[in-house]
């Protein structure tokens, strides 16, 4: 059985999500603004004789009409970086500024971590940690060539992270580095979402794997909190559709961490549905309404959920 039949009850229109979960991805990339301006980039890839379209949403985010991203100049000169449309939300929902201190959980490859660099103008502190070092080649590769300098890369298990060499740290007493202005947590998941672009995922896809990724979730999401100053924000997201990993995981670190869910400002041309406040046998704190789910069908791209947590204290 398909695993994403499991999902028809939270969907408005069954047999367009799952024709769509079946279709090939749009190819997309971002213009690099660290690096050049939209203008630039489109003005490039015109000579290029590359055809690409803009999405209504995002004026740096532009729809390739075939997969030539990562073969023009633009893409080696770090102008441009293929990032699927829809994984461009939890930066926009984190809104990063020039200065801050952001740490980036679970980072590499670095798509969010090097789009969040170029919010943030390249100043300020990023911490772009992951505990699969392998995976962090990838992420400094393009930190690199993205002209990215911002950046300081850990490799620690994000559930007890912390920077000693910074200051000392005690659960009263904070490492001068442990108190950031905002944090992304683009968690491991089951990864259901991404199946337009590698279907493979539903074949491999276990309830118990869904079980034993969301108890990662739930430990990334609480240390995230807990180093993110009071007012600060939290922003977490998964390309999966399991409640389990999305809203199970809100509602468990709402009740454990002083934190609150908020609104952001999802842009208008993306639809987007609430988080569910009901799944199986299982209910909800309300507020996960706040949170946004994304479906394939909605905007001809992958599946997604991202959520905006305010730290209280
Ligand atoms: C969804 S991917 C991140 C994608 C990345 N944010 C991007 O936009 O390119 C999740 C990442 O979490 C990492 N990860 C898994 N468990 C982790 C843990 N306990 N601590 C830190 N990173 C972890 C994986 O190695 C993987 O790179």
């Amino acid at each position: 059985m398909n695993p994403l039949q499991r999902y028809a009850p939270l969907v408005d229109d069954e047999e367009a999500f799952l024709e769509a979960c079946e279709r090939p991805l749009p190819s997309v990339v971002r213009v690099n603004t660290i690096k050049t301006t939209v203008e630039r980039a489109r003005e490039a890839l015109d000579d290029e004789g590359v055809a690409y379209e803009q999405t209504d949403w995002h004026p740096g985010i532009l729809k390739l009409e075939d997969s030539t991203a990562g073969t023009n100049w633009p893409y080696f000169h770090g102008w441009l970086h293929g990032q699927e449309e829809v994984s461009a939300l939890p930066a926009i929902a984190l809104d990063p500024q020039p200065g801050e201190r952001v740490w980036d959980t679970c980072a590499a490859p670095g798509s969010k971590t090097t789009q969040i660099a170029a919010m943030m103008n390249d100043e300020g502190v990023l911490v772009g940690n992951d505990n699969n070092l392998g995976r962090l080649s990838a992420l400094r590769h393009n930190a690199e060539r993205l002209g990215v300098t911002n950046l300081v890369v850990t490799n620690q298990d994000a559930r007890n992270f912390s920077m000693k060499p910074f200051g000392e740290q005690t659960p009263e007493k904070p490492g001068a580095f442990e108190q950031f202005d905002r944090v992304l947590v683009d968690a491991p998941c089951s990864c259901e979402g991404t199946c337009r672009k590698n279907p493979d995922v539903l074949d491999e896809w276990t309830m118990n794997h869904v079980q034993s990724v969301a108890g990662i979730q739930k430990g990334i999401l609480r240390r995230a909190v807990q180093v993110t100053k009071p007012g600060g924000s939290v922003v977490y997201s998964t390309c999966t559709f399991a409640p389990e990993e999305n809203e199970a995981v809100l509602d468990f670190v709402l009740e454990r961490e002083d934190c609150e869910l908020v609104e952001w400002d999802v842009p208008d041309a993306f639809e987007t549905s609430p988080g569910v406040t009901e799944w199986e046998d299982d209910e909800y704190d309300p507020s996960v309404t706040k949170a946004r789910r994304v479906y394939p069908h909605q905007n001809d791209t992958g599946g997604f959920f991202t959520a905006k947590l305010e730290v209280q204290s």
